[in-house]
């Protein structure tokens, strides 16, 4: 368990060392994070990305989910698998939340259908050209909702395609635990209590404080060896004959929607993995573990690291959403990826070796997988600039004309392939005028591009250095000024006060001795005079 790159790890504080809390007899059980094997194991399955893929290759996941109470959890689902690497997510929702949904993110296909008397025929036409379905986020409880999940659980089932049931789906097994039973495809995500429902209305009794491993291992094999992952402050999954347990550091903040997050996620992961089990693409821990095992422990990982660093830059104010947005979800996706070699787009890397000991060392690039999301591209930053590099490029950005012959070519468009014929390109370039402008095109274009990239670079870098620089030395220079003035203060304060305290004093104290000692005086020498 206490591998060199587990201590590597612990001494440069990214994870844990082993897992914290009780996780009862534990022989066997792979518990560390950064194991080479599980490494290896996900990275096996994850498809290469090429140029000759299509759109779907990836994953058309589907999420079953969302009522009038829940539009958030469907939504965290849908984009967690999104963002992971699949290239659809659909939600299948209740009328009433479907324009919410929708309104939160323009990338998901929204389907209001849940709550139709024939929800299952409705999703008859969608079911069969999905991959994985996630069931269950913020389905509710309504019994009609409950009833058609049901039947879809069963067409589910007759096609094969593997699920990830969670949440109120969990409430829909442990009503009707003969729904997912012997269905191995399946992953279930109980929570804590979510676990102990189940577990109570499988074996009939509480699961026991002392043995969460064999729990979670008991009740799997009760419902004929589905794959339990029961969440909590360790991810304990189960096929019931494998044991894997997840403990990476994530955070201490416990706000709603992130097992929302792993479900999606396992959707993806679990998509991925029967893939790699068709294309027989993995390696040999894979054959040991199996693909539900081998998405959830993924999906668990990549949770995990979502979570840390949300916590990192938010601290308590982390919330659901922190971690889904580009940023954090973005990033951890950028950063599993690249950790694992599989961010890159050609399939000779694909298998390329990662050295545990540099992994704190990689620095996804911009363009890893996560930049596919088309809200990503479609933002000003990210298409403007690309519309800018492509017309730069091409030098059709600058709106000059020259004539050749009897043609007059508008530069504007005349350096596309459909407008300039390569014969007119060698006049152009044999004319000296043609040349000069093409020169002239190529340094405006050069200095502006060099112009506003450092103009970018310089405003963000300076930003950032005047802003930390300031706060350093508006700090140390008010502390400063702070301790020197109090001391002026308390100095010249204090002097004066004992200044004139004291004169205050001795007048006070003077012309009252002086007055005693006078008036005694003057009393005794006019008593012996007088006498
Ligand atoms: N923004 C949203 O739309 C969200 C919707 N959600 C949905 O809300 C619905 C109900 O989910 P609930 O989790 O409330 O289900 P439950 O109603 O089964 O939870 C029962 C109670 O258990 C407690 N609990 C949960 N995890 C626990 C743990 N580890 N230890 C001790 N107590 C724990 C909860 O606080 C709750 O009071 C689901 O459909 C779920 O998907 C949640 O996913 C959260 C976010
Ligand atoms: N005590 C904990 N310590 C560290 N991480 C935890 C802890 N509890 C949960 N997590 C992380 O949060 C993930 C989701 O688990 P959680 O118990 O929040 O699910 P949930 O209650 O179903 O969430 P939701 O609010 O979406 O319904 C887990 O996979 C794990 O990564």
């Amino acid at each position: 368990m206490f591998t060199v790159a587990n201590v590597i790890a612990f001494l440069v504080g990214r994870r844990r060392l082993v897992p914290s809390g009780h996780l009862g007899s534990s022989r066997f059980v792979q518990t560390t994070l950064i194991n080479s094997g599980l490494v290896e194991m996900v990275k096996s399955i994850i498809p290469p990305l090429t140029y000759t893929s299509h759109k779907g290759d990836a994953g058309r996941i589907g999420v079953i989910g969302g009522s009038q109470d829940y539009t958030g959890a469907p939504y965290f689902a849908a984009i967690s698998s999104l963002k992971l690497g699949a290239d659809l997510s659909h939600v299948f929702c209740a009328k009433d939340a479907a324009s919410v949904i929708k309104s939160y993110s323009p990338e998901l296909i929204v389907h209001p259908v849940l709550d139709h008397p024939d929800a299952g025929s409705e999703v008859d036409e969608w079911l069969p050209r999905l991959h994985a379905i996630v069931l269950g986020p913020g389905l509710g409880r309504n019994d009609k909702i409950i009833s058609n999940a049901k039947v879809i659980i069963d067409k589910i089932k007759k096609l094969g395609i593997p699920i990830v049931i969670d949440a109120d789906g969990l409430y829909l097994v442990t009503e009707y635990p003969e729904i997912i039973k012997d269905y191995t495809k399946a992953i279930l995500t109980p929570n804590v209590v979510e676990f102990s429902r189940l577990y109570q209305k499988m074996l009939g009794r509480k699961p026991s404080e002392d043995e969460p491993v064999n729990n979670v291992k008991r009740l799997s094999q009760q419902l004929g060896y589905v794959t339990i992952v029961q969440k909590g402050e360790n991810d304990i999954i189960s096929n019931g004959t494998q044991v894997l347990v997840c403990c990476g550091e994530g955070s201490p903040r416990r706000c709603g929607g992130q097992g929302d997050l792993l479900s999606g996620a396992m959707g993806t992961f679990i998509y991925w993995a029967h893939m790699a089990v068709e294309k027989k693409t993995y390696n040999q821990s894979f054959e040991i573990y199996g693909p539900t095992v081998c998405a959830a422990y993924a999906a668990c990982l990549l949770t995990r690291e979502c979570n840390r660093r949300a916590f990192h830059k938010h601290q308590r104010s982390t919330t659901t959403s922190d971690m889904a947005n580009s940023h954090d979800l973005g990033s951890s996706v950028k950063f599993i990826h690249a950790w694992l070699g599989t961010s890159v787009s050609v399939l000779e890397n694909w298998q390329q070796e990662i050295s545990f000991d540099n992994m704190s060392d990689i620095h996804p690039t911009e363009d890893g997988r996560t930049g596919c999301s088309l809200a990503n591209e479609a933002k000003s930053h990210d298409l403007g600039s690309s519309v800018k590099f492509i017309h730069a490029w091409l030098g059709t950005s600058m709106s000059m004309s020259l004539k050749i012959g009897n043609k007059r070519f508008h530069l504007i468009t005349c350096l596309t392939y459909t407008q300039l014929k390569m014969e007119d390109l060698g006049v152009l370039l044999q004319m000296s005028s043609g040349l000069d402008l093409l020169a002239h095109i190529v340094t405006s274009e050069l200095a502006h591009i060099v112009t506003s990239e450092l103009a970018h670079i310089v405003t963000s870098e300076l930003s950032h250095i005047v802003t930390s620089e300031l706060s350093h030395i508006v700090t140390s220079e008010l502390a400063h000024i702070v301790t020197s003035e109090l001391s002026h203060i308390v100095t010249s304060e204090l002097s004066h006060i004992v200044t004139s305290e004291l004169s205050h004093f001795l007048t006070s104290e003077l012309s009252h001795i002086v007055t005693s000692e006078l008036s005694h005086i003057v009393t005794s020498e006019l008593s012996h005079i007088v006498t």
